[in-house]
């Protein structure tokens, strides 16, 4: 199992459907809240093709099902434990660079605050796993 073409080597596209305006409004805008109301239902394991972030067909990702529990794990566990904010009330500068992956342009200043006394998360994770015997916390 090897990528078709070098990771690193370009790829040409015959249509850019993931901003076509028909499909998204406002395609290049960063819009999250979109796959809770108008696009609740794209399904990104290749049913509708309006989004492809595992590629489709026979060489379409095969850790797709691994990677969606994964992120959704890890995202839930940061966001349970942590109050995340930004310095200012500033709007956040979403502009992108060009490149293999799509980077921010200007780097971002989050602060971090954890929610939850470490004492407290000990007792409710020993709770949601009914035991503490191989519970690590490493800070
Ligand atoms: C959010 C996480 C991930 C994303 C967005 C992602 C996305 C992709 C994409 C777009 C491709 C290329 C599909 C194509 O050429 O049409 C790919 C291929 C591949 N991915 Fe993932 N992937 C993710 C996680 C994973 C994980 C966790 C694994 C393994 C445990 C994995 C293993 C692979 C392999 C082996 C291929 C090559 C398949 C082939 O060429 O036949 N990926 N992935």
């Amino acid at each position: 199992m090897y990528p078709a073409a070098r990771l690193a080597g370009p790829r040409e596209f015959t249509e850019n459907c993931i901003i076509d305006p028909r499909i998204w409004s406002d395609p290049l805008e960063f819009k999250p809240e979109r796959f809770l109301t108008t696009h609740k239902t794209v399904d990104v394991r290749v049913q509708n093709f309006e989004l492809l972030p595992f590629g489709s067909g026979r060489r379409a990702c095969p850790g797709i099902s691994f990677a969606l529990q994964m992120v959704q794990l890890a995202l839930a566990s940061f966001l349970h434990m942590y109050d995340i904010s930004i310095p200012s009330d500033a709007k956040v500068d979403m502009t992108e660079t060009v490149g293999l992956t799509n980077n921010k342009a200007t780097p971002l200043e989050v602060l971090i605050k954890p929610r939850l006394h470490l004492q407290a998360l000990w007792i409710k994770d020993c709770l949601i796993y009914n035991s503490c015997a191989d519970l690590r916390i490493v800070i």
